[in-house]
C-alpha cells in the first residue's frame, strides 16, 4: 500500500479564498488582528484575576510603513508560536490557555491568515507570560516562515504579550492607513471591554472605547436608539438572556419597515461587532422591533460575520420573543394609548402576533383598527358595542357591500383579517359572521306598490335578455345614495369562477387543465353556486323610462350596457366579452341616435 501523504496548502491561494469568499471586505483583517489581541488579555485574565489589558494600534502611516497591533495579553513562548501561527485551520487557543466553552476565543484558525490579505509578510514578536524567553516568527505569503528566541536588547524590547506587524502591499495602504483603521476600529471594536488605543498622526495615543448605549441607564438607551433609527423609537426595552449571557435593547420602530427591508439588528459577541443587520434574533412575528445587543454565548461564523443557527441562537431568539411580548402585554395594561399607537403603526405584526398567542389575543385585539364601511374603527370599540360584527371575507366582496349597507361592516379581506375575526368569535368576545352579498342586495328596499307590477316586468325582460350570463339574475330595487341606474353584485364563488376565466385567457393549456378541475369540483361541492345580481335601481329616472320602453332591442342592448358600467363601478374584473359588449353598445347607441336602421355592429360605411 503506497505512504500515505499530506495535503500541500497553497497559502496565497487560502488567503485569495478569505478575501474573496469568506469576508465581506479585506478590511476586516484589522477585526481578526484585534479580537487575537483581545483573546490573548482576556486568557491573561483566567490567570491574573483582575488584570486590565490594552490594545493599541499604530496605523501604518503613523508607524513608519508598518501597521502595529500590540497587546499585553498571554504572549506565546517560540514553540507555542512555530504551532499555533504556522497551523492553518486549527485554533488551539481553547487548549492552550484551557478556557471554558463559553468565551468568545477564536475558532477555526484563520484569523491571522487575513492579515496576508493587506500584506506580505507578518511579524509576531511576543514574550509568554510564562516567563521564556521572547520570540520573533516571521510568516510569508509564499507559504514559508521563521520562527527564533530573541536574546540581548531585542528581547529587552519586548514585553509580555504579542506585536503583530504587517507592511502593507501598496494595492492595501489606504485600509492600513489612520482614517479607515480609525474608522474600522471604531465600528468594530469601540465597545471591547479592554482599552483599546489608537497613534493619531501626531503619535498620541486616543482612546477608541465608548461605552454602549445599549446597555446603559433608559436615557443613555433611548439616544442610542434615536441614533441607530435615525428617528425616536416608540419604545427600548431592556433585553437579557441570561441562558446566552445576551443583554441589550430591542427598539420599536416608529414606522413599519418598508416591505422587504430588515430593520438594524447589531450584535456584539464580548463587545466585537458581528453585523449590524445580523439575521436569526427576531422571532417572525416582531418585524416591528430594531435590536442591539452583546451577547458572550452566541456562536459566530468563521467569517465572525454572522450568527451559528443553532441552540444557542434559537434560544436567545425566544427569550427576545418573549421580552417582546411581555412589553405588549405591560402596555396594554399600563399605558393602553400607546398600545393604540403601536396598533396602528405596526397593525400586521400584531395580527400575526394575536393569532399565534391565543392568551395575547385577548389584550391585542380590542386596540387593532379595522376598515369598516362607516371608516376605520377600532376594534375594541366595536366589541364594547355587544352586537355581532359583520364582515367580508375579500376585499373584492367588501366594495361591492360598502355602498349598500347601510349597517357597519367589516372590511377583512387584507391580510389576516379574516381570521382575526374567527378567532374574535373563538375566544367569545363578539359573534361574528360573514356578510352575504346577494342577501344584502336581496334585503334591499323594493320599488313602491304602484310601480311592483312594471317593476317585476322590468326585470323579467331584463333577465331574458342576460340569460348567456351564468348565475346572474335580475332585480329592481331601491338603492340607497345610488347615483348608477345599476349595480352588480356576486358572491365569492362567482368571483372565483371570473378569476379563473382570466387566467385561463392568460394562461397555457396545462395551466387551463388545472382551472378545468378546480371549476369541475367547485361544481361538484356545489355547496356554493356562483351567484350574481344585476340590481337595477327603480329610483333612477333611467331605470323607470326602460321599463317604459317597448322596444326590445333597444332593452336589451341598454341592460347589457348598464351591466358593463356597474361591472367598471363596481370595480369588478372585465373580461373581453364585457369590453365588447360595451364597444358594441356604445356603437349602436351611436348608430341610433344618428337615426340608421338596423341593429348590429355600426361599420364605418354605415356613417359613409
Ligand atoms: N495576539 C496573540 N496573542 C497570543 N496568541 C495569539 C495571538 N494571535 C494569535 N494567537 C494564537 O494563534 C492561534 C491562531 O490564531 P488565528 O487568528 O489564526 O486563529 P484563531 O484566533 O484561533 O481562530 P479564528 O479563525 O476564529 O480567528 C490562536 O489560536 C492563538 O493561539
Amino acid at each position: 500500500m503506497a505512504a500515505p501523504e499530506r495535503f500541500q496548502v497553497d497559502l496565497a491561494g487560502v488567503v485569495d479564498l478569505l478575501g474573496r469568499s469568506l469576508y465581506s471586505s479585506p478590511r476586516v483583517y484589522l477585526r481578526e488582528l484585534i479580537q487575537n489581541a483581545a483573546d490573548a488579555i482576556r486568557a491573561r485574565t483566567e490567570v491574573e484575576h483582575g488584570f486590565q489589558g490594552t490594545v493599541a494600534i499604530t496605523p501604518a502611516d503613523v508607524g513608519e510603513g508598518m501597521l502595529v497591533i500590540q497587546d499585553d495579553g498571554i504572549g506565546l513562548t517560540s514553540q507555542e508560536a512555530r504551532e499555533l501561527l504556522s497551523t492553518v485551520g486549527r485554533s488551539s487557543k481553547r487548549d492552550l490557555f484551557d478556557l471554558p466553552r463559553t468565551d468568545r476565543l477564536g475558532r477555526f484558525g484563520v484569523g491571522l491568515l487575513s492579515a496576508f490579505m493587506i500584506g506580505d509578510e507578518v511579524q509576531v514578536r511576543s514574550r509568554s507570560l510564562g516567563g521564556a524567553p521572547p520570540c520573533l516568527w516571521v510568516g510569508r505569503s509564499d507559504g514559508t516562515f521563521t520562527v527564533r528566541e530573541l536574546d540581548g536588547p531585542d528581547a529587552a524590547a519586548v514585553a509580555v504579550g504579542s506585536m503583530v506587524s504587517v507592511r502593507p502591499r501598496a494595492d492595501a495602504a489606504v485600509m492600513a492607513a489612520s482614517a479607515s483603521v480609525r474608522t474600522s476600529a471604531a465600528r468594530f471594536a469601540s465597545h471591547l471591554p479592554e482599552a483599546l488605543l489608537l497613534a493619531d498622526p501626531s503619535g498620541r495615543w486616543v482612546s477608541i472605547n465608548e461605552t454602549p448605549g445599549f446597555l446603559g441607564d433608559e436615557v443613555a438607551r433611548r439616544l442610542y436608539g434615536e441614533e441607530l433609527l435615525g428617528a425616536v423609537p416608540l419604545a427600548a426595552i431592556p433585553i437579557t438572556v441570561a441562558a446566552t449571557g445576551t443583554r441589550g435593547t430591542a427598539y420599536v420602530l416608529p414606522t413599519p419597515p418598508p416591505p422587504g427591508t430588515a430593520a438594524p439588528a447589531l450584535c456584539h459577541l464580548g463587545g466585537m461587532l458581528v453585523g449590524s443587520r445580523v439575521t436569526g434574533l427576531l422571532p417572525d412575528w416582531a418585524f416591528f422591533a430594531a435590536l442591539a445587543l452583546d451577547s458572550t454565548g452566541l456562536n459566530p461564523t468563521a467569517s465572525r460575520e454572522a450568527l451559528v443557527d443553532d441552540d444557542a441562537l434559537a434560544v436567545t431568539r425566544e427569550g427576545i420573543g418573549t421580552a417582546l411580548r411581555e412589553w405588549i402585554r405591560q402596555t396594554a395594561i399600563a399605558d393602553p394609548a400607546r398600545l393604540r399607537v403601536f396598533a396602528a403603526v405596526h397593525g400586521l405584526a400584531l395580527r400575526q402576533l394575536a393569532l399565534s398567542d391565543p392568551e395575547l389575543a385577548g389584550v391585542l385585539l380590542p386596540a387593532l383598527v379595522v376598515p369598516t364601511s362607516h371608516g376605520e374603527r377600532r376594534l375594541g370599540d366595536l366589541l364594547a358595542s355587544g352586537e355581532p360584527l359583520r364582515y367580508t371575507p375579500t376585499v373584492d366582496e367588501f366594495r361591492q357591500v360598502a355602498p349598500l349597507s347601510a349597517e357597519l361592516v367589516i372590511n377583512a379581506g387584507h391580510a389576516y383579517d379574516e381570521a382575526i375575526m374567527r378567532l374574535v368569535d373563538r375566544l367569545g368576545l363578539a359573534r361574528t359572521e360573514p356578510v352575504d352579498v346577494i342577501a344584502i342586495v336581496d334585503a334591499l328596499e323594493r320599488p313602491p306598490e304602484q310601480d311592483a307590477e312594471s317593476a317585476r316586468s322590468l326585470a323579467r325582460r331584463a333577465a331574458a335578455t342576460l340569460v348567456d350570463r351564468e348565475g346572474v339574475s335580475v332585480d329592481v330595487r331601491v338603492v340607497p345614495g345610488g347615483r348608477m341606474p345599476a349595480v352588480f353584485v356576486q358572491d365569492s364563488a362567482m368571483l372565483r369562477a371570473a378569476d379563473r376565466r382570466r387566467a385561463r385567457a392568460e394562461g397555457d393549456a396545462l395551466w387551463a387543465q388545472v382551472l378545468d378541475a378546480v371549476d369541475e369540483a367547485e361544481r361538484r361541492d356545489g355547496a356554493d353556486h356562483p351567484t350574481a345580481r344585476l340590481c337595477l335601481d327603480w329610483s333612477n329616472e333611467a331605470v323607470r323610462a326602460l321599463a317604459r320602453l317597448e322596444d326590445d332591442a333597444v332593452l336589451a342592448r341598454a341592460i347589457r350596457l348598464m351591466l358593463v358600467t356597474a361591472l367598471l363601478a363596481g370595480h369588478h374584473p372585465v373580461e373581453g366579452r364585457d369590453r365588447q359588449e360595451l364597444t358594441d353598445a356604445v356603437s349602436e347607441l351611436v348608430a341610433l341616435s344618428v337615426g340608421l336602421s338596423g341593429f348590429g355592429v355600426v361599420r364605418p360605411e354605415d356613417f359613409a
